[in-house]
């Protein structure tokens, strides 16, 4: 029989082929294993934000492993050492997998939280010496406002971005919050802004970061002991843009580190711009207190361009790339694929990698085809929202329903398969989908996706079932 401590070193051998080198050494390394009591492997872990993470990201890996080590029945338990400079019992607690109730969890006071994937931002937490402080402000020079084409669809986002990039900070347009479905040029405004503010004041510290990456951030910073380095990098900033802040939904801590960099800025007459996919009165899961200073400035939505817009916009990266496409080609794209730019972009990108391997003329025969294949491809783009009601929708249930604190078997169940489909057809964290079904946290999501998992897995009729449903969602 292996010790525990082999036990883990072989589970680790594994782990390590399996996972990016930067979130073994965070995730994987700090964890010791304490003790084995026959198929129980217990290891412990310096936070439960540390344990909920790897119960979020890698628990799959965790109980293959482990089953390889210790055979079917094999369980893992946590043991949680909480920071002695935080809590004043400093004893450890176990949590044994899985870990269904999580109010043991939730009555501790929780350290702030931890981890890295490695974030790109370059040089983050560069201290200012007797040169000025650089960064690189990780724009993307093709998305300047040249580029972006005006529309009725953008009118007043655009003209909003644009009065900021003149007068960052200065405007009454702070925060600039610009929302929007996905694909319609979120992230191209604000990163506009960003690029027309370098050349305008090439002084100011400029600095783009998608929420999700801020969020890695501040977990890299909190396991380095490294928070102030981080609060003290963000509030330098000049203009800082986040990207997707629905992302944020349901992580307390970095709303939390948000809030108080946020209004450090605005009240320095920094600039802050913000995009999300929902205007802040939709978003879910988010502090009333950041809700409430998302509206302060102005919210401006991104529509579907129209027909006119789509032309243009296509004719602009035609003209960019020295290309000539006949204009009949070009109105054929403009009047398929309506409702998603970036899929616009990508159908003349199939075209064009077409005709150069088929060395073909760009004809509209050729645009048939590549449109109808792009179009199947690309049938829906699947959001929680959108799975939610189309569940709902077979049940026959309302939407809010499903939403309810009800306890009733059918309503759970259908929450449960929701849950399950957008884990499985979304990239939606298990917190994003948690908060938007329901205000439920990660660990009931897990739940839900085993709880089916195995329905499926045990019941046929509930497999053609879920078959059914399946279809619905894509087709
Ligand atoms: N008005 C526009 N003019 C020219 N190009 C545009 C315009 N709007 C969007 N695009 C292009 O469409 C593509 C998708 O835009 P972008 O990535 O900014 O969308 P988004 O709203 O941020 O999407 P998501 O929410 O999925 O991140 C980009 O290549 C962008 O350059």
């Amino acid at each position: 029989m292996n010790t525990y401590k082999e036990v883990w070193t072989n589970c680790l051998k594994i782990i390590k082929d399996n996972v990016p080198a930067v979130s073994y050494q965070t995730w994987f390394e700090p964890i010791v294993p304490v003790r084995l009591d026959s198929n129980v492997l217990t290891i412990q872990v310096p936070s439960p934000f540390f344990y909920e993470y790897l119960e979020e990201r890698y628990i799959d890996i965790l109980r293959k492993t482990l089953r390889k080590e210790l055979g079917p029945d094999a369980k893992l338990e946590y043991s949680i050492v909480m920071d002695n400079n935080k809590v004043s019992n400093s004893k450890p607690f176990t949590v044994r997998y899985p870990a269904q109730n999580k109010t043991e969890l939730k009555n501790k006071p929780v350290p702030f939280p931890i981890q890295s994937e490695g974030g790109s931002i370059k040089n983050p937490f560069i201290i200012p010496g007797l040169k000025k402080l650089e960064i690189d402000p990780q724009l993307n020079p093709d998305y300047t406002f040249a580029n972006f084409v005006e529309g009725d669809c953008n009118k007043l986002s655009r003209s909003a971005g644009y009065a900021v990039a003149q007068n960052p900070g200065k405007t009454a347009f702070n925060p600039l919050f610009i929302y929007g479905s996905s694909g319609l040029g979120k992230t191209h405004l604000a990163q506009s802004i960003g690029i027309e503010v370098k050349e305008r004041f090439p002084d100011k510290l400029v600095l783009y970061v998608n929420a999700n990456k801020f969020q890695n951030q501040y977990v890299a910073a909190v396991i380095k002991n490294e928070v102030n380095d981080f609060l003290h990098f963000y509030q330098m900033i000049d203009v800082l843009i986040i990207d997707d802040v629905q992302e944020f939904a349901g992580k307390e801590k970095t709303q939390d580190t948000f809030f108080h960099i946020f209004n450090h800025l605005h009240q320095s007459g920094k600039q802050l711009i913000l995009t999300s996919d929902k205007a802040p009165v939709e978003l879910q899961g988010l502090e009333q207190r950041l809700l409430t200073r998302f509206k302060w400035g102005l919210s401006a939505d991104l529509q579907q361009p129209d027909f006119e817009t789509r032309v243009a916009i296509l004719k602009r990266k035609i003209y960019n790339d020295g290309i000539v496409i006949p204009d009949e080609v070009i109105e054929y794209l403009a009047s398929s694929i309506t409702s998603n730019i970036r899929e616009l972009e990508g159908a003349l990108i199939s075209l064009l990698a077409q005709a150069t391997l088929i060395k073909r003329e760009i004809t509209m025969d050729l645009a048939a085809q590549v449109v109808e294949r792009f179009v199947k491809d690309h049938a829906k783009e699947l959001s929680v929202d959108y799975i939610t009601k189309s569940v709902c929708d077979y049940f026959n249930i309302p939407t809010d329903l499903l939403s309810s604190k009800t306890r009733k078997r059918e309503i759970v169940q259908a929450r449960q398969i929701a849950m399950y489909f957008c884990k499985n057809l979304t990239k939606s964290s298990l917190s994003t989908i948690g908060s938007t079904i329901g205000g439920k946290d990660h660990a009931t999501v897990l739940h839900a996706y085993r709880t089916i998992s195995n329905l499926i897995e045990t019941d046929k009729s509930f497999k053609l079932q879920m078959d059914e449903i399946e279809k619905r969602i894509k087709y």
